[in-house]
């Protein structure tokens, strides 16, 4: 398995992408910030907005004032509300819808698609009906093979990147090739993009920081500082490493971008929605008044109940996921999550790192200390 980022150069993408024609399904934040990179690297962006008074706005005023406001967008950005229009002649198909309409919007988007276009996941939830990540749920809708699939993921915090702040992310598919097409797709001056072929390690952990980052909120609204973060999100990158090692992803990928790197941005930024909606958890307001409050896509509550689901099939154990779930579920207090980090077991335990947290390394650590051999 190919683990290593490596950077596509940016410089000259602009040529590149002359004439390379790409849609972007959905028009909230992401989608319309992701748009504004594929037109500034150069590619012939149409946008697909549900609502038809958005594709309008960005149409006409080169402005989406609810998502993105005060930014103005490329004057070549095309937006429409009809799915043919966005989809004819599209050889790469940007997805930045909600993950739980996912399926509905693909299924809707089946009749128009080129049998040869590749589809780009840049969601990051799982779908929770099912646990499917998002690739999967593509492949389970649409019949496609792997090779047109691909997931972008990083430190994208949308109203940053909108402002043209420099970042960077992953394109990821299982063909090295496609990975290098839509990196080339998306690399603009201010946004580097990298490859890797390991798509379930960039997916997951675009979905797992977002539990974190709740965590972190939630500890926030608490009134709890920097020590309780900063063990929060070591701990945090180990469970979500040991999850997604469990669950075929190569360990360095989530020490990258798509892992570490995001990891930091939505534990940090006061601008991530997993971040807000934790800290107004911890402030004691219910689930429902969080929700209500949210104008946007907070996917990491959508996602804790799947991801545990998927961690009990598979023998993880997540204790600061669970603990959020606990805290969402009303069956612990918020000022709790942090306390409960390292206080379960009857041995001190080994701090295991980088998905070294697997049971079998706990247990020789048992068996060493009650002296039987490793
Ligand atoms: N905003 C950000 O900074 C980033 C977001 N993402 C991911 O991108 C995905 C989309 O998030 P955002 O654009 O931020 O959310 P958002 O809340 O800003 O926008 C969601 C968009 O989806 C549309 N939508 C809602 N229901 C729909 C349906 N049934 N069919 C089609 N469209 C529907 C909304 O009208 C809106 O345009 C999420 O998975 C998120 O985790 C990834 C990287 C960065
Ligand atoms: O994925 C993101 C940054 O990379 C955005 O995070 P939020 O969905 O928490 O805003």
């Amino acid at each position: 398995m190919t683990t290593r980022s490596n950077p596509v150069v940016t410089s000259g993408s602009g040529a590149r992408n002359r004439g390379r024609k790409v849609a972007v399904i959905g028009s909230g934040s992401w989608g319309t910030t992701f748009a504004k990179v594929l037109s500034d690297a150069g590619c012939d962006v149409t946008m697909w907005a549900r609502r038809p008074e958005v594709a309008n706005e960005i149409q006409v005023a080169r402005r989406n004032s609810q998502y993105l406001p005060g930014i103005n967008l490329p004057k070549n950005l095309k937006a429409t509300g009809d799915l043919a229009v966005a989809l004819t002649g599209a050889q790469l198909v940007f997805l930045a819808v909600p993950s739980q309409t996912l399926r509905q919007n693909l299924l809707d988007l089946e009749p128009y698609l080129d049998r040869r276009s590749v589809l780009v996941s840049l969601v990051k939830g799982v779908e929770k009906t099912t646990t499917m990540r998002m690739s999967e749920v593509i492949t389970d809708t649409l019949d496609i093979g792997p090779e047109r699939i691909g997931v972008v993921s990083g430190p994208n915090i949308a109203l940053e990147i909108a402002k043209e702040q420099p970042t960077g992310a992953v394109a990821s598919c299982v063909d090295l090739h496609v990975a290098q097409e839509i990196a080339t797709a998306c690399s603009a001056p201010y946004f580097r993009s990298y490859v890797n072929t390991d798509v379930i390690g960039t997916e997951l952990g675009g979905v797992l920081k977002n539990l974190i980052a709740l965590a972190i909120g939630i500890v926030d609204g608490v009134g709890y500082g920097e020590n309780t973060k900063a063990a929060i999100i070591t701990r945090g990158l180990a469970e979500m490493t040991e999850f997604a090692v469990a669950s075929g992803a190569d360990p360095a990928t989530l020490s990258g971008l798509a892992g570490l790197g995001d990891l930091i941005a939505t534990c940090q930024s006061p601008l991530s929605r997993n971040n807000t909606a934790g800290r107004l958890i911890g402030q004691g307001y219910s689930q429902e008044e969080t929700r209500e409050q949210m104008q946007q896509t907070a996917e990491g509550i959508t996602s804790v109940p799947p991801v545990l689901e998927l961690a009990r099939e598979r023998g993880i154990v997540m204790p600061i996921v669970e603990q959020v779930q606990m805290v969402l579920s009303g069956t612990m207090a918020p000022k709790h999550l942090g306390p409960h980090l390292a206080t379960e077991d009857d041995v001190p335990r080994p701090e295991l790192t980088l998905g070294g947290a697997h049971p079998s390394r706990w247990q020789r650590f048992l068996n060493r200390m009650k002296g039987h051999p490793a």
